[in-house]
């Protein structure tokens, strides 16, 4: 059986059907143009040879995937294609699908898609990214999921800088149906999530999510603000924040891949959220930033709607990526 097979059959599975669903319509814009891309090289091509690598290559690469992490995709490639003895292009499909699953886990296994939660204790989240990224938009998406898995969830509006940032939050705040901590647009981001944090506890929340405001412009200024929430975190609870998750929009493609490393020098991150991969045609990007970057992906945004907001699946993701080619029995 081919790869795609056991991807097809693993998410045919009932409480598996709808995250291969979200991502198979979410990656309808990069399916389209990689995986079109990909056809047209194989019915050039039809045997294996060096031309259909070197063309290959260049296809991932205008996918964003990342150069570096497509030389060691193709290396892996034809070392695969060798062993297997493969000739038909066509044929080469399913070792790629393959290939993209081992290449984004390298050594690591699935858990790393995975929150770092606290058992019985409470679990902060720093969120950070610049303005305009969707990064109130997910925490909304994200308070409401947590929510929905029977969690406690506070949010601080800690985003104090840009304008109408606080109702924003308290809009999704509403439809996610949990508590925001707020002060008034230009206090203190620290002092805002200090009072977030003491809500937290007297309420008993199983999770707090600090917004920030992401000053990219003044690279200075971001250090200083985020290493105070920091501080005032670190104080209040021990080893928190737990998470520090930067969100990126998938549409910026390579600007998203410097904003990253921007806030990696200003801070540690320990998961990216991102955001409108449905709005790109080149959703390589998720592997450039774990390949590149090496921090996980942990959610992505599929879509407008609050349930748009998926747990990040290298195996979905490469099922989004490949999904027409089980078009054939008509049941995806
Ligand atoms: N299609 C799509 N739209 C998204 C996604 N995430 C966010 N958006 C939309 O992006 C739009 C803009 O959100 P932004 O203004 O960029 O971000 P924000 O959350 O309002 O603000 P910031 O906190 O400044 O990032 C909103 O209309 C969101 O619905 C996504 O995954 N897919």
């Amino acid at each position: 059986m081919g790869f795609m097979d056991k991807l097809k059959n693993k998410f045919k599975q009932n409480d598996e059907e709808e995250i291969s669903t979200k991502y198979k319509e979410g990656m309808t814009k990069t399916r389209n143009s990689f995986s079109g891309k990909i056809n047209d090289l194989i019915a050039k091509y039809r045997k294996v040879d060096e031309d259909f690598f070197e063309e290959l290559e260049e296809v991932l690469i205008t996918a964003d995937v990342g150069v570096m992490t497509v030389m060691d995709l193709i290396d892996e490639l034809k070392m695969e294609v060798k062993r297997r003895n493969i000739k038909d292009t066509k044929d080469v499909k399913d070792v790629i699908s393959e290939k993209l699953v081992e290449i984004y886990y390298g050594d690591d296994d699935e858990s790393i898609e995975e929150l770092n939660f606290q058992q019985n204790e409470l679990t902060v989240m720093l969120v950070v990214g610049v303005n305009g990224v969707g990064k109130t938009t997910s925490i909304g998406k994200l308070a409401h999921q947590l929510k929905s898995d029977g969690k406690k969830v506070v949010l601080a509006a800690g985003d104090t800088f840009r304008a109408g940032a606080i109702e924003q939050l308290e809009v999704w705040g509403e439809r996610a149906g949990v508590d925001i901590i707020k002060q008034g647009a230009g206090s203190d981001p620290a002092a805002v999530i200090f009072d977030g944090i003491k809500a937290a506890k007297t309420r008993n929340a199983d999770v707090l999510i600090c917004d920030t405001a992401g000053r990219l412009q003044n690279k200075v200024n971001l250090m200083n603000e985020l290493s105070k929430v920091k501080r005032v975190i670190e104080r209040e609870v021990p080893n928190a924040p737990h998470e520090v998750l930067l969100v990126l929009d998938a549409t910026t493609g390579q600007n998203a891949m410097s904003q990253a490393k921007t806030f990696l020098e200003a801070t540690n991150v320990s998961g990216i959220v991102l955001t409108k991969l449905d709005g790109t045609a080149k959703g390589g990007i998720v592997l450039a930033i774990r390949n590149e970057l090496h921090i996980p992906v942990k959610y992505v945004g599929l879509g407008e709607e609050i349930t748009d907001l998926q747990k990040f699946n290298a195996q979905a993701f490469v099922f989004g990526l490949f999904a027409d080619m089980l078009e054939d029995d008509n049941e995806y």
